[in-house]
């Protein structure tokens, strides 16, 4: 059994879509990235990849490679997955926080769950998303961006 915490800030901007935890949430700003820029996953993604000793997701996923712009980042969570399969480690579970002041995530929630399972070949029960405000301090808290924080544990198979 190994553990592996991740994280990751991405900036809001106007004409940019909010797809975290693939969910597209319509809202005024999006996320600004290379990818989708999808916070969470992101988030996730890194916790895996940090319990396995494989680094992040900018090594696997360059931001200087073409073929990463605009991806999907349910696809690179995916690879993430299956790397950690072919190491001998199936996902025990995650825990994961998205710090927003504005949108309320809590209604997105479920599907949000629904796809990372879905992702990471795994049961809904074994992933757990919360979202909080920062009581408007900081930099999400003035919505210039948000962050999401994930550990993961990992079981050999
Ligand atoms: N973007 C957010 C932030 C929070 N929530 C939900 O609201 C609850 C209260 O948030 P606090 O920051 O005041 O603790 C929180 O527990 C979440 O359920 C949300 O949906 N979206
Ligand atoms: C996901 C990748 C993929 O190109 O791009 P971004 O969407 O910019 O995301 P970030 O969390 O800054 O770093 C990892 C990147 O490599």
């Amino acid at each position: 059994m190994r553990i592996g915490h991740g994280y990751d800030v991405h900036r809001l901007v106007e004409e940019r879509k909010l797809i975290i935890g693939g969910v597209d949430i319509p809202w005024e700003k999006g996320l600004l990235g290379h990818s989708d820029a999808d916070v969470l996953l992101h988030a996730i993604a890194d916790a895996i990849l940090g319990a396995i000793a494989e680094g992040d997701i900018g090594k696997h996923f360059p931001d200087t490679d073409p073929r990463y712009k605009g991806a999907d980042s349910l696809k690179l969570l995916g690879h993430v997955g299956r790397l950690a399969e072919t190491k001998g480690y199936r996902v025990g579970n995650i825990d994961a926080t998205i710090v927003a002041q504005r949108p309320k995530m809590a209604p997105h929630i479920p599907q949000m769950r629904e796809n990372i399972a879905a992702a990471l070949n795994c049961a809904v029960d074994q992933i757990n998303v919360k979202a909080t405000t920062t009581e408007e301090l900081g930099f999400c808290g003035r919505g210039e961006g948000i962050a999401s924080y994930a550990v993961a544990l990992v079981i050999s198979i």
